[in-house]
């Protein structure tokens, strides 16, 4: 047992499939449709975050990628909150130790508030992090909400549905795991890497401006969702990859042109993004069936749902594409490479200046978040790797 009670979890990614876009409560982060996402690999990429807490520690101290981070974001301090009540509730630990100040040492493997789910692995380790340190016993998916939305999705692994709920106190407002990881083992992910710059307007901003102003929004949450949610669980669950990738693709497109009806406009998806959805329909065309799916969150980089099968003829094509000059273009499960590349020079598309694609991330399903042993935090509960 580590005498300073550290405890260190790593969380994944989620990238959904059926958009979360809108809330009915701002606090309580309560969205108003359902949504339906993967978790991606952790050993590729992931938020690790030790947390520990001492009677000797003056103030609750965070530490995010490196940099000393003030701990004044409404959202950390909910969460906190929120895990100590539960404590002293189920009276979890001693009582002196919930007055004990906190340390909380965090780090993405990849780049932070750049539309590659950040939040979403980062709160999902925290609340995990912070539920165990304080032993309690709950819906961690509830509480990782309460973060970020799509942060309930990141606490299982393999293909995750969040409910949206009805009950105004978020408490039918939870995730569910749909199949894990081992389901559908061929099932890969491609993440283009347009920009990792910080992007102009958070997920937060653009999805309250589009619930104010827009009028699709309303159609998409009644209408859309509900049917298309139940066709995707259905779609996972028989391995269609057809359906699962035609949905994917239209439910994308939905949230950008809500995006567009958003006043004023919200725009994510750039000139580069767009020679990504052309690649993949001219491609899907040119083998006769969806074989590749795109989607895009909040900025402009895709990414690609596919089969094992179809890679090595994708990453081919993606490099004919969008040449790059760096020697390490695709990172995580690395490259694959074609032989057989004669369809390149019938493809419709003309290959586009140099680097506009900065990198691909080659993964794949993976199965949450797991505690580790290796912490972030020293025997005194300071950062092992910090500059001030
Ligand atoms: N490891 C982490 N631990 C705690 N908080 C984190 C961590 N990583 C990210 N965050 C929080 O999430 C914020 C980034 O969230 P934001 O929604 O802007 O970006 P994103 O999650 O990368 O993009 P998107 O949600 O659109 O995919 C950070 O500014 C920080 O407050
Ligand atoms: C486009 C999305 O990635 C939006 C994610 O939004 P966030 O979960 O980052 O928003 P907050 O709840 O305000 O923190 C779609 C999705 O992941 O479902």
């Amino acid at each position: 047992m580590d005498p300073l009670n550290r405890v260190t979890v790593v969380a994944p990614v989620n990238i959904a499939v059926i958009k979360y876009w809108g809330k009915r409560d701002e606090k309580l982060i309560l969205p108003i449709n359902d949504s339906v996402s993967i978790t991606l690999d952790t050993s590729i990429m992931r938020a690790k975050t030790t947390v520990c807490s001492q009677p000797d520690f003056s103030e609750n101290q965070l530490w995010l990628n490196g940099i000393k981070t003030s701990f004044t974001n409404p959202r950390l301090l909910n969460c906190l909150e929120k895990i100590k009540h539960l404590a002293a509730d189920q009276q979890s630990v001693d009582p002196a130790v919930l007055s004990w100040k906190i340390h909380i040492c965090s780090e993405n493997n990849f780049p932070t508030a750049a539309g590659l789910a950040s939040s979403a692995a980062g709160y999902a380790c925290l609340v995990i992090a912070l539920a165990k340190h304080y032993k309690i016993k709950t819906d961690l998916s509830i509480l990782a909400r309460i973060g970020s939305g799509s942060a309930c999705r990141s606490v299982f692994g393999g293909f995750v549905r969040w409910h949206a709920g009805v009950e105004s106190d978020g408490s039918d407002s939870r995730a569910t795991q749909i199949a894990d990881s081992s389901h559908w083992p061929e099932m890969r992910a491609l993440i283009l890497v347009v920009s990792d710059n910080k992007k102009h307007t958070s997920s937060t901003i653009g999805m309250m401006n589009a619930v104010k102003t827009s009028d699709l929004i309303k159609y998409r949450a009644e209408y859309c969702v509900p049917k298309r949610t139940d066709k995707m669980c259905e779609a996972i669950l028989k391995k269609d990859f057809v359906k699962f990738a035609e949905l994917t693709m239209k439910d994308s497109n939905q949230l950008h042109a809500i995006c567009l009806d958003t006043y004023p406009p919200c725009v994510y998806m750039t000139d580069v993004s767009h020679k990504v959805v052309e690649m993949v329909h001219a491609y899907n065309d040119m083998c006769g069936e969806i074989k590749v799916a795109y989607t895009f969150d909040a900025g402009p980089n895709a990414c690609l749902y596919l089969l094992n099968a179809d890679v090595p003829r994708v990453l081919t094509l993606i490099k004919h594409l969008f040449p790059s000059s760096s020697s390490d273009f695709v990172t995580g499960l690395g490259d694959v490479e074609e032989t057989e590349t004669e369809f390149l020079k019938s493809f419709p598309i003309q290959p586009q200046t140099e680097d506009v694609i900065k990198y691909v991330i080659h993964t794949k399903v993976g199965k949450g978040p797991e505690i580790e042993t290796s912490h972030l935090l020293n025997e005194k509960g300071y950062p092992l790797n910090v500059s001030e």
